[in-house]
């Protein structure tokens, strides 16, 4: 099986280690953060639930070691700040940038094959920035916001058409921001009956597309700063799928060359999830309504990739 780092042992980072742990998702399993002794407690009470959960994963908490994570198969880098209620994940770049960026090249000494997955936000300007700063290839660098966005959406749906949100299928797509995701409604179904046939009243529709887009920001209000159970499994399942090669279709920030029509970005499109990390772009067919609005939001993300050379750490 798979070596995983997981570094950031906060909120998502001890959640998704917790998953991977439970899930027996990989043989090796190391969490580390830069304060002393996090990683190493919340390895400790993680490994006290293995008799109650029946798993056997070994794993260890390191405070910034990074010569423990060496070999990693898959990083996950969850290191940074999460917003407070009001603000919005773009405001965190001028204190995020920099921990990513160290954190991915400390990776990179250790581990230069792993492949690497960015939760830190703002997501998409993160994934871009690491894999600029770490030169290794667009399929082993990419961002997990599509995940937790898709799932936010299937579960708003379900309740809006008060069936197993199991059944429902949907994705989200475009950057992972409140004003710039897209949930995909012409692409979501029931069972495969598209949800627009079982749900005629658009406002209903419209209004899941709206829940969805600040699902996060909804829940930091709440809170009172970021959201860790969904993110922290949607990262797990994209490890999994990576670990597994399970070649999962999932929206992921990835690099594109001309896909969507965008280059030299990365944004949320359906992709590959594989043993080779983003394995595959899949293109599918937008409307026209869709196709303006991915336009707007890769418009919007590279305004704040911009701010990333502004801050030199591009
Ligand atoms: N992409 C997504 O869908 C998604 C979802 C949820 C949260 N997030 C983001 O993930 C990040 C973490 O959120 P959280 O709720 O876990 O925050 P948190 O404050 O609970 O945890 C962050 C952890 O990072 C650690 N850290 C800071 N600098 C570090 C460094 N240089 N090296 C190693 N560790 C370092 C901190 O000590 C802390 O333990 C935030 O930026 C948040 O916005 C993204
Ligand atoms: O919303 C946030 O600040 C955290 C994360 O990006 C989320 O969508 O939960």
């Amino acid at each position: 099986m798979a070596k995983v780092t997981v570094v950031g042992a906060g909120n998502v980072g001890a959640t998704c280690a917790n998953v991977l742990a439970t899930r027996e998702v990989c043989s090796e399993l190391v969490l580390l953060d830069i304060k002393e002794g996090v990683s190493e407690g919340k390895i400790l009470d993680i490994f006290q639930t293995a008799t109650l959960m029946d798993f056997d994963t070994n794993m260890v908490g390191v405070t910034n070691d990074y010569a423990a994570t060496a070999g990693s198969d898959v990083v996950v880098i969850t290191s940074g700040m999460p917003r407070k209620p009001g603000m919005t994940r773009e405001e965190l770049i001028g204190v995020n940038a920099g921990i990513v960026k160290t954190v991915a090249e400390n990776i990179l000494k250790h581990s230069s094959k792993a492949i690497i997955l960015i939760v830190s936000n703002p997501m998409d300007p993160m994934t871009y920035l690491a894999l600029k700063a770490t030169g290794l290839p667009k399929n082993q660098v990419f961002g997990m916001g599509g995940a937790l966005d898709s799932a936010r959406f299937k579960c708003y749906l379900s309740k809006a058409l008060g069936v197993n949100s199991n059944d429902v299928d949907g994705m989200v797509i475009g950057g992972h921001g409140d004003t710039t995701m897209i949930p995909l409604v012409s692409k979501a179904s029931v069972k495969g009956v598209p949800v627009t046939e079982l749900c005629k009243d658009k406002a209903v529709l419209d209004k899941v597309v709206a829940d969805t887009m600040v699902g996060g920001a909804t829940l930091t209000k709440l809170l009172g700063t970021s959201a860790w159970y969904a993110p922290g499994a949607a990262a797990a399942m994209v490890v999994e799928s990576i670990v597994r090669d399970q070649k999962k279709i999932v929206p992921s920030c990835v690099y594109l060359e001309g896909e969507y029509g965008q280059q030299d970005i990365c944004i949320g499109v359906p992709t590959v999830i594989g043993r080779n990390g983003a394995e595959k772009v899949v293109e599918v067919a937008l409307t026209a309504e869709e196709k303006e609005a991915f336009e707007k939001s890769a418009e919007a993300v590279r305004k704040t990739n911009a701010i990333l050379k502004e801050i030199n750490v591009l």
